[in-house]
């Protein structure tokens, strides 16, 4: 049986036995997962979305039903890692603490959207060592989808405890609940392109140097890579990390700036778009959803098993880095001239020079490992990715007016 939990992670400080799993609460979970797992429930594709708004899933599959569950249906473009998963029938549990970095009432729609496919996500908190304990206790779940995180870069000069608290203090908690586990989960977890940080040679590799970052937030992904290390070598845990570069689309964040930029055209306020030092565009190696849920499941499905049971080593376990990008950067100022084309609005430009505020003037993946290793193939340009987000954006904030013309527009 393999498992997934997602959890997203509570704002500073943690909640430690905030969600009690007593013991009839724990039967009522086995029961609940075992549902969920005859029903080939199973979750994901917030992970994603979550790595943004610091969520970790937890996945479980039963060896025994692959073959029923993997049948293998795509049945419609945009389905989100979650509905891949459960499609196939891995059965999932997710854990997110629901805290408020951005709007908590999108967060919940994702949850009650999981809900009606069988998916069941705790509210709760990585950094509670108890609860994941007790998750563990009651499921074996075989891996660790670790998509929890303080995401933003430059958030991080505002609120600089909430990525320690979540982006290294929440990682070394679920990576103790999993090397204490029996059977030991293989990890599967979100890093950032942003740990290339000043590396100036492109496209960037894995074989780069990611010793300079430029934000907190990027230090705090790559102390996750080293931390991951360490209980790879100590404790025998199957691990990958996944250097996701600028990851958008439908149900994402509003923080980021395909979102907010959306949001304030068709609102008639003004952006600002970013320049660098020398009047150059900042480009982004922006990547869709569905291109990185590929990216997910394939890491999970080629992970080579952990050694370890009970916190003892037994002998080698993989530890794997595989950037997951595009490899097609596109600069801002082209992203929002697809925005105004898809929203039929023009944008208000405020252009003004970068902060220094921990942003990169560019990202740019190479992805030969992924594809390699992975089979991962990015086939969703930003102009189509846009597209469908745009779509979704606006029927999910009910936007009505027009709604026949951005039909027809977005057809
Ligand atoms: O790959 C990652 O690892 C990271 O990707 C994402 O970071 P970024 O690439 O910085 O995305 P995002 O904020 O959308 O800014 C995009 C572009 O718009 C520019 N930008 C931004 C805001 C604004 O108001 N104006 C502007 O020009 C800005 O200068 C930039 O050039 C995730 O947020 C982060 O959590 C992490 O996952």
């Amino acid at each position: 049986m393999r498992v997934e939990v997602e959890e997203e992670e509570e704002m500073y400080p943690s909640t430690p036995g905030k969600v009690k799993v007593e013991r009839s609460g724990a039967a009522a979970m086995s029961r609940q997962v075992h549902r969920c797992f005859a029903s080939t429930g199973t979750m994901f594709l917030w992970a994603l979305l979550l790595v943004a708004m610091t969520a970790t899933y937890l996945s479980f599959r039963s060896l025994g039903d692959t073959s029923s569950s993997r049948s293998g249906r795509r049945r419609r473009r945009g389905a989100h890692c979650s509905l891949a998963l459960r499609k196939r029938g891995d059965g999932v549990v997710g854990i997110d603490n629901f805290n408020s970095y951005y709007d908590p009432s999108l967060k919940k729609a994702r949850r009650a959207l999981l809900g009606s496919h069988g998916v069941f996500v705790v509210d709760g908190d990585i950094n509670d060592g108890r609860l994941l304990a007790k998750l563990f206790d009651v499921v074996p779940f075989t891996h660790v989808l670790h998509l929890a995180a303080q995401a933003g870069v430059r958030y991080a000069m505002e609120n600089p405890s909430s990525y320690v608290h979540s982006n290294v203090a929440g990682l070394v908690s679920l990576l103790e609940a999993s090397k204490d586990a029996d059977p030991q989960p293989a990890v599967v977890w979100a890093s950032s392109s942003s740990v290339y940080g000043l590396n100036d040679r492109v496209p960037f590799s894995e074989a780069h140097r990611t010793d300079k970052p430029a934000s907190l937030y990027a230090a705090t992904k790559k102390a996750g890579e080293e931390i991951t290390h360490s209980y790879n070598h100590i404790y025998g845990l199957s691990v990958t990390g996944l250097r996701f570069f600028t990851v958008y689309g439908p149900w994402g964040r509003p923080d980021m700036a395909y979102f907010s930029f959306t949001r304030n055209i068709l609102q008639g306020k003004p952006i600002t778009v970013y320049r660098g030092r020398d009047h150059a565009d900042l480009a982004r190696d922006f990547t869709y959803i569905d291109d990185i849920v590929r990216g997910c499941l394939a890491a999970l499905d080629t992970a080579g098993p952990s050694t370890g049971t009970g916190g003892k080593k037994r002998g080698p376990a993989p530890y794997r880095v595989f950037n997951l990008g595009n490899t097609s950067p596109v600069t801002v100022q082209a992203l929002v001239a697809i925005l105004e084309r898809c929203l039929m609005a023009k944008a208000k430009k405020h252009v003004v020079e970068m902060p220094g505020n921990g942003d990169v003037p560019f990202t740019h993946a190479n992805i030969s490992l992924a594809r390699e290793e992975l089979g991962y193939k990015p086939t969703t340009s930003l102009d189509m990715g846009l597209k469908k987000f745009v779509r979704w954006y606006l029927s999910y904030y009910g936007y009505n007016r027009g709604t026949h013309a951005f039909r027809n527009h977005l057809s």
